[in-house]
């Protein structure tokens, strides 16, 4: 909706009516086109000025409806009708104008903004472009180069530097309404010919050719062409299934009914972080840059002497590159556990040892004040161990970050039988203010993640064995769209951490047998072998790959690598085969999907939109595939079901091929759409059919 006013002086105001973000709805565009012609035809408005409620401009085109049919008037002659206007028009610009809701303001003759506003084209952020004139307005507003950063980048401006681009023509700290019904007051009568952006032509720089002038002169019918293309492209879909997701995310809810909405949380404003390893600082960083007081413990002097260090030159890198002022002395660092006797929350970051953990929590639980929360930045252990320890069991929960804990965007909270809502609301809450994409998970091994990341990593330890090398299945996984194949991901990560997960599963070690058989299932020794030779990752500078040295970068292929894979298949009877691109990625990607199923089956995960968050934000899961479980359906449930039952015919030794029940129930009900799965998931659970 739109509301009319009329303010002394012969001004018409025009407010944008629809919550939370004024998208511009069938409905909103109706009311511009209604209001606007009022405007025009009453005699005593000599100019107008639009607005948004609630101190928000325009979030731009309602991304809800690009699902269904078109209604409504259109955007793209609405805007035009409003630059056609004989009466000068402004844009009083609050809050964001973004996308559709700049090229609103950019079909307006004035822009005046709040200095805290934000602009920007985020289009390419949902696979679209400016398809509202934007790509053709702002060029010639601010030329060729300036509005192709904006558009490619998608990046959100502040007002300050929009005024100093040129596309606003005054900023103020002041009530903006006020402000833009002065400046219209003031231009009215003025000609607005030039102000009229679609009009005019491009400020192009001298370099440019004749060929892109004339294409300008076509610009509007290309800009709608390929918009309509985009439109249906299954990326779009995937791009702005990604945008929802992440909002569904922290509408969480838990098995037992509590959820966002009816559980409260705790702010915090006094942390500890236990362990001052890669991990501990950059969440002792996370923390400080939310202006949360932390005290940082580490009992190892010289790991100590080393984060106290380290710790502050991160921070103010940090702030830096996010604009912020170094927020000053929130971090005391100490040697001595009792000193988190004063704080609302803990954070344990030490090694990832169940025996050292249960031996912090029993230190905190006789530390810490009653009613503090105990967090453990576990990457898969039983939550519900450690909150067995305590004295308060309600207030444990895992804060799962992702390396660098600082930068990295997802946190995974995990709740065990036994987390309050309380509890888990906070955690939730204190990640969101962090700025991380923060989900619940359930307490199983590897928790979401992780859980999944296990038969990915297997397939492709299998297809090693079966012919294909390192670099083929990483070039067909980032092909596919990943930063990273796996076994690059694998060696930055370092190649130990999970040969100790294995050791302490009793996979391997001293006394397990070397077969490819272990625990009842086909297993691949070979990554074992890898870190027994030495080769554990860039850290090493050998492993999948070598690497210019310890701590290098750039991946070479390695022959060792290939020496050792010839003599270990000849060792095991194994022939080589050549494995198609296509072959690599069903195996990696419908196996770890196989397990996301599981895990919804098994309610670790709220609906899919969750585990698609997950992976997009922690695991490099191409964002334009949406995530593993959107991937699923665009790509056919029943393809994945038939292509599983083939891979788990040929390999009948490996469980995590074998289809799971949720994916048969989907297919055998016609392959619903994956925004219906989580009601179908509760329903077939309250009738016993997962
Ligand atoms: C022909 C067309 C061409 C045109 O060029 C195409 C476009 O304009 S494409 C569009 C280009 N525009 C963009 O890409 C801007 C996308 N939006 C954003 O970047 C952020 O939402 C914004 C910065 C505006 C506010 O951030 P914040 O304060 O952290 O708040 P928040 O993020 O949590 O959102 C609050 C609620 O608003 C909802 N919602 C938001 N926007 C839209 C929308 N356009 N539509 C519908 N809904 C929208 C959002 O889902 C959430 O709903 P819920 O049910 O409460 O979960």
């Amino acid at each position: 909706m739109a509301m009319y006013s009329r303010l002394p002086g012969s001004v018409a105001l025009i407010t944008l009516q629809n919550p939370p973000v004024n998208a511009l709805s069938a409905a909103v565009r109706q009311g511009i086109v209604d209001t606007v012609q009022r405007a025009l035809k009453d005699p005593k408005v000599t100019s107008v000025v639009i607005c948004g409620q609630n101190g928000k401009f325009c979030g731009g085109a309602d991304i809800r409806e690009f699902a269904g049919p078109m209604l409504g008037p259109p955007l793209v002659p609405m805007i035009h009708a409003i630059e056609a206007v004989d009466k000068p028009v402004a844009a009083a610009i609050e809050g964001v104008a973004l996308g559709g809701g700049l090229e609103l303001a950019l079909g307006c003759h004035y822009r005046i903004a709040h200095s805290k506003a934000l602009l920007g084209l985020p289009e390419v952020t949902l696979g679209l472009l400016p398809g509202a004139g934007g790509s053709q307005r702002l060029p010639r507003l601010i030329g060729l180069t300036a509005a192709l950063d904006l558009i490619t980048t998608g990046r959100h401006i502040s007002a300050a530097e929009a005024l100093k681009l040129g596309i606003l023509d005054q900023v103020t700290d002041n009530n903006v309404v006020d402000q833009a019904v002065e400046f219209v007051r003031r231009v009215a009568g003025q000609p607005l010919d030039s102000r009229r952006l679609s009009t005019l032509p491009c400020p192009c720089p001298p370099d440019v050719d004749s060929l892109l002038d004339k294409a300008m002169v076509k610009g509007m019918e290309k800009e709608r062409d390929l918009l309509t293309t985009l439109f249906n492209s299954g990326q779009a879909r995937a791009l702005q299934y990604a945008f929802f997701s992440q909002r569904v995310v922290g509408k969480w809810s838990l098995p037992s009914g509590a959820s966002w909405d009816n559980s409260a949380a705790r702010t915090i404003s006094k942390a500890a972080v236990i362990g001052l390893g890669t991990m501990g600082r950059g969440i002792v960083v996370a923390l400080a840059l939310t202006g949360i007081s932390v005290v940082a413990v580490e009992t190892q002097e010289k790991q100590l002497a080393e984060a106290s260090q380290a710790v502050p030159a991160m921070l103010q890198r940090e702030a830096g590159r996010r604009s912020l002022a170094t927020p000053p002395g929130v971090i005391s660092f100490s040697s001595n556990l009792q000193d988190v006797s004063e704080v609302e929350l803990v954070i344990e970051a030490v090694f990832e040892d169940m025996s050292l953990k249960l031996q912090v929590f029993r230190h905190l639980t006789s530390v810490c004040r009653p009613g503090t929360l105990l967090c453990s930045n576990t990457s898969g252990l039983d939550i519900d161990q450690l909150a067995a320890v305590t004295q308060s069991p309600g207030l444990v929960v895992g804060m799962h970050f992702f390396a660098p804990a600082h930068v990295m965007k997802l946190l995974e909270v995990v709740y065990g039988p036994r987390s309050s809502p309380e509890a888990v609301a906070t955690a939730m809450q204190l990640g969101k203010r962090m700025g991380k994409v923060s989900v619940a998970v359930g307490n199983c091994p590897g928790f979401v993640g992780n859980r999944m990341l296990k038969p990915y990593l297997e397939q492709a330890n299998f297809l090693l064995e079966e012919g294909a090398t390192p670099q083929q299945v990483d070039e067909a996984l980032e092909e596919f769209g990943f930063p990273m194949g796996v076994f690059r991901m694998s060696d930055l990560s370092g190649l130990d951490v999970g040969w100790r997960i294995r050791k302490e599963a009793g996979l391997t070690g001293p006394g397990v047998e070397s077969t490819r058989t272990r625990q009842g299932r086909r297993y691949s020794p070979l990554p074992d072998q890898v870190c027994e030779a030495g080769r554990l990752g860039q850290k090493t500078g050998r492993g999948w790959y070598q690497y210019d040295g310890p701590g290098g970068r750039v991946a070479r292929s390695d022959p060792w690598v290939h020496i050792f894979l010839e003599a270990y298949r000849a060792e095991h009877g194994l022939v080589a085969r050549s494995i198609a691109p296509e072959e690599i990625l069903e195996r990696c990607l419908y196996a770890l999907i196989n397990e996301g199923f599981n895990i919804l089956q098994d309610a670790m995960a709220a609906g899919p939109e969750d585990i698609d968050a997950i992976y997009v934000f922690g695991y490099g899961w191409p964002r334009h595939h949406g995530g593993p479980m959107f991937h699923a359906g665009q790509v056919g449930l029943g393809r994945i079901l038939e292509r599983l039952q083939h891979h788990h015919h040929n390999h009948p030794d490996v469980p995590h091929l074998k289809p799971s029940t949720l994916l048969r129930r989907l297919v055998a009900v016609g392959s619903p759409p994956v925004q219906t799965w989580r009601e179908f998931i509760n329903k077939e659970r309250v009738h016993s059919q997962l």
